[in-house]
Protein backbone atom coordinates (compact mmCIF):
# COMPACT_ATOMS: atom_id res chain seq x y z
CA UNK A 1 0.00 0.00 0.00
CA UNK A 2 1.38 3.55 -1.00
CA UNK A 3 2.40 5.66 1.57
CA UNK A 4 -0.56 8.18 0.85
CA UNK A 5 -4.31 8.19 1.87
CA UNK A 6 -6.28 10.63 -0.65
CA UNK A 7 -9.99 11.49 0.75
CA UNK A 8 -12.33 11.61 -2.39
CA UNK A 9 -16.31 12.14 -2.54
CA UNK A 10 -19.41 14.89 -2.70
CA UNK A 11 -19.24 18.14 -0.57
CA UNK A 12 -19.87 17.33 3.11
CA UNK A 13 -18.97 14.12 2.57
CA UNK A 14 -15.91 14.28 5.55
CA UNK A 15 -12.98 14.46 3.00
CA UNK A 16 -11.66 17.38 5.65
CA UNK A 17 -12.65 16.52 9.26
CA UNK A 18 -12.04 12.39 8.46
CA UNK A 19 -8.92 13.02 7.09
CA UNK A 20 -7.42 15.02 9.68
CA UNK A 21 -8.49 12.58 12.14
CA UNK A 22 -6.57 9.92 9.92
CA UNK A 23 -3.85 12.04 9.84
CA UNK A 24 -3.41 12.23 12.95
CA UNK A 25 -3.70 8.35 13.90
CA UNK A 26 -1.67 7.42 11.21
CA UNK A 27 1.42 9.83 11.86
CA UNK A 28 1.04 11.00 8.36
CA UNK A 29 0.86 15.13 7.27
CA UNK A 30 -2.40 16.53 6.76
CA UNK A 31 -3.32 18.85 3.73
CA UNK A 32 -6.35 19.62 2.19
CA UNK A 33 -6.45 20.63 -1.66
CA UNK A 34 -8.48 23.94 -0.93
CA UNK A 35 -6.63 25.06 2.38
CA UNK A 36 -3.65 25.12 -0.10
CA UNK A 37 -5.51 26.72 -2.47
CA UNK A 38 -6.49 29.18 -0.04
CA UNK A 39 -3.10 29.93 1.43
CA UNK A 40 -1.72 30.25 -1.98
CA UNK A 41 -3.75 32.78 -3.63
CA UNK A 42 -4.48 34.80 0.23
CA UNK A 43 -8.80 34.12 -0.88
CA UNK A 44 -11.54 32.19 0.43
CA UNK A 45 -13.07 29.68 -2.22
CA UNK A 46 -15.92 31.62 -2.80
CA UNK A 47 -14.19 34.62 -3.61
CA UNK A 48 -12.00 32.56 -6.23
CA UNK A 49 -14.96 31.39 -7.49
CA UNK A 50 -16.66 34.95 -7.84
CA UNK A 51 -13.30 36.57 -9.77
CA UNK A 52 -12.52 33.69 -11.75
CA UNK A 53 -15.19 31.75 -11.92
CA UNK A 54 -15.37 27.49 -11.49
CA UNK A 55 -13.02 27.46 -14.74
CA UNK A 56 -10.35 29.47 -12.78
CA UNK A 57 -10.62 27.66 -9.99
CA UNK A 58 -10.67 24.30 -11.33
CA UNK A 59 -7.25 25.19 -12.69
CA UNK A 60 -5.68 26.39 -9.62
CA UNK A 61 -6.93 22.89 -8.49
CA UNK A 62 -5.19 20.66 -10.71
CA UNK A 63 -1.84 22.83 -10.57
CA UNK A 64 -1.94 22.37 -6.84
CA UNK A 65 -3.19 18.16 -6.94
CA UNK A 66 0.08 18.08 -9.34
CA UNK A 67 2.58 19.61 -6.54
CA UNK A 68 0.70 17.87 -3.56
CA UNK A 69 0.95 14.50 -5.61
CA UNK A 70 4.11 14.48 -5.42
CA UNK A 71 4.57 14.23 -1.74
CA UNK A 72 5.23 11.10 0.84
CA UNK A 73 3.83 10.49 3.98
CA UNK A 74 0.29 12.54 3.58
CA UNK A 75 -2.89 12.34 3.91
CA UNK A 76 -4.83 14.95 1.32
CA UNK A 77 -8.61 15.83 1.42
CA UNK A 78 -9.03 16.45 -1.76
CA UNK A 79 -11.99 18.98 -2.94
CA UNK A 80 -15.60 17.09 -4.19
CA UNK A 81 -14.86 18.35 -8.30
CA UNK A 82 -11.17 17.30 -8.12
CA UNK A 83 -12.44 14.06 -9.98
CA UNK A 84 -13.98 15.99 -13.08
CA UNK A 85 -10.32 16.50 -14.23
CA UNK A 86 -8.91 13.75 -16.09
CA UNK A 87 -5.57 14.34 -15.36
CA UNK A 88 -6.29 14.70 -11.65
CA UNK A 89 -7.84 10.90 -11.88
CA UNK A 90 -4.46 9.86 -13.03
CA UNK A 91 -2.79 11.65 -10.02
CA UNK A 92 -4.77 10.07 -7.63
CA UNK A 93 -4.81 6.47 -8.92
CA UNK A 94 -0.84 6.34 -9.43
CA UNK A 95 0.23 8.51 -5.75
CA UNK A 96 -2.02 7.19 -3.53
CA UNK A 97 -4.58 4.71 -1.65
CA UNK A 98 -7.59 6.37 -2.60
CA UNK A 99 -11.09 6.62 -0.14
CA UNK A 100 -14.24 7.13 -1.36
CA UNK A 101 -16.13 8.99 1.49
CA UNK A 102 -19.75 8.64 0.32
CA UNK A 103 -23.25 9.51 1.96
CA UNK A 104 -26.81 10.05 0.61
CA UNK A 105 -27.63 13.74 -0.64
CA UNK A 106 -29.78 14.12 1.74
CA UNK A 107 -27.25 13.08 4.53
CA UNK A 108 -24.82 15.42 2.71
CA UNK A 109 -27.26 18.33 2.71
CA UNK A 110 -27.68 18.19 6.21
CA UNK A 111 -23.98 18.31 6.97
CA UNK A 112 -24.09 21.24 4.66
CA UNK A 113 -26.63 23.27 4.52
CA UNK A 114 -25.77 26.26 7.15
CA UNK A 115 -22.31 26.50 5.69
CA UNK A 116 -22.21 29.62 2.75
CA UNK A 117 -18.26 28.14 2.02
CA UNK A 118 -19.55 25.63 -1.03
CA UNK A 119 -20.57 28.43 -3.85
CA UNK A 120 -22.31 25.19 -5.72
CA UNK A 121 -24.37 25.29 -3.02
CA UNK A 122 -25.57 28.48 -3.31
CA UNK A 123 -28.72 27.68 -5.03
CA UNK A 124 -32.25 28.05 -4.57
CA UNK A 125 -32.17 24.05 -4.52
CA UNK A 126 -29.32 23.13 -2.45
CA UNK A 127 -30.65 19.40 -2.59
CA UNK A 128 -31.30 18.79 -6.13
CA UNK A 129 -27.82 19.93 -6.76
CA UNK A 130 -26.12 17.27 -4.52
CA UNK A 131 -28.26 14.54 -6.34
CA UNK A 132 -27.83 16.06 -9.72
CA UNK A 133 -23.84 16.21 -8.87
CA UNK A 134 -24.20 12.57 -7.14
CA UNK A 135 -25.88 11.01 -10.75
CA UNK A 136 -22.46 13.04 -12.51
CA UNK A 137 -19.31 11.66 -9.88
CA UNK A 138 -20.81 8.46 -8.12
CA UNK A 139 -18.94 6.69 -11.00
CA UNK A 140 -15.80 8.94 -11.28
CA UNK A 141 -15.46 8.84 -7.38
CA UNK A 142 -15.55 4.87 -8.07
CA UNK A 143 -13.26 4.78 -10.91
CA UNK A 144 -10.27 6.06 -8.80
CA UNK A 145 -11.24 4.61 -5.29
CA UNK A 146 -9.75 1.64 -3.36
CA UNK A 147 -11.88 1.66 -1.24
CA UNK A 148 -15.62 2.65 -1.25
CA UNK A 149 -16.88 3.67 2.79
CA UNK A 150 -20.59 4.62 3.63
CA UNK A 151 -20.70 7.37 6.00
CA UNK A 152 -24.39 7.18 6.92
CA UNK A 153 -25.08 6.16 10.21
CA UNK A 154 -21.55 7.02 10.96
CA UNK A 155 -19.86 9.33 13.69
CA UNK A 156 -16.43 10.98 12.23
CA UNK A 157 -14.79 8.60 15.27
CA UNK A 158 -16.14 5.65 14.52
CA UNK A 159 -15.46 6.18 10.99
CA UNK A 160 -12.00 6.65 11.88
CA UNK A 161 -11.91 3.47 13.69
CA UNK A 162 -13.68 1.43 10.80
CA UNK A 163 -11.00 3.22 8.45
CA UNK A 164 -8.16 2.24 10.17
CA UNK A 165 -9.44 -1.20 10.77
CA UNK A 166 -9.83 -1.86 6.95
CA UNK A 167 -6.23 -0.22 6.25
CA UNK A 168 -4.68 -2.72 8.57
CA UNK A 169 -6.72 -5.58 6.87
CA UNK A 170 -5.62 -4.19 4.12
CA UNK A 171 -1.75 -3.53 4.55
N1 LIG B 1 -19.66 11.03 9.35
C1 LIG B 1 -20.12 12.24 9.68
N2 LIG B 1 -21.23 12.35 10.43
C2 LIG B 1 -21.73 13.56 10.76
N3 LIG B 1 -21.17 14.74 10.39
C3 LIG B 1 -20.07 14.68 9.64
C4 LIG B 1 -19.49 13.45 9.25
N4 LIG B 1 -18.40 13.71 8.48
C5 LIG B 1 -18.31 15.06 8.42
N5 LIG B 1 -19.29 15.64 9.13
C6 LIG B 1 -19.55 17.10 9.27
O1 LIG B 1 -20.00 17.56 8.00
C7 LIG B 1 -19.46 18.85 7.73
C8 LIG B 1 -18.70 18.79 6.42
O2 LIG B 1 -17.51 18.01 6.61
P1 LIG B 1 -16.21 18.26 5.76
O3 LIG B 1 -15.13 17.46 6.40
O4 LIG B 1 -15.98 19.71 5.58
O5 LIG B 1 -16.63 17.61 4.37
P2 LIG B 1 -15.94 17.71 2.95
O6 LIG B 1 -14.52 18.18 3.16
O7 LIG B 1 -16.01 16.33 2.39
O8 LIG B 1 -16.78 18.67 2.18
C9 LIG B 1 -18.60 19.24 8.94
O9 LIG B 1 -19.39 20.04 9.79
C10 LIG B 1 -18.28 17.90 9.59
O10 LIG B 1 -18.08 18.03 10.97
O1 LIG C 1 -17.65 19.67 -5.18
C1 LIG C 1 -17.05 20.69 -5.63
O2 LIG C 1 -17.00 20.93 -6.85
C2 LIG C 1 -16.37 21.58 -4.67
C3 LIG C 1 -16.13 21.13 -3.39
C4 LIG C 1 -15.50 21.97 -2.36
O3 LIG C 1 -14.73 21.16 -1.45
P1 LIG C 1 -15.40 20.12 -0.39
O4 LIG C 1 -15.78 18.89 -1.16
O5 LIG C 1 -14.34 19.87 0.61
O6 LIG C 1 -16.60 20.80 0.18
C5 LIG C 1 -14.59 23.02 -3.01
O7 LIG C 1 -13.48 22.40 -3.61
C6 LIG C 1 -15.35 23.81 -4.03
O8 LIG C 1 -16.38 24.51 -3.38
C7 LIG C 1 -15.93 22.93 -5.15
MG1 LIG D 1 -13.33 19.73 2.38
Amino acid sequence: MPGNFYLVGLMGAGKTTVGRALARATQKTFYDSDHEIEARTGARIPMIFEIEGEGGFREREAETIAELSKLHGIVLGTGGGVILNPINRNHLRRNGYVIYLRASAEELYSRTCHDKNRPLLQTADPLGKLKELYELRDPLYREVADLVIDTSQQTVNSLLQLLLKELERQA
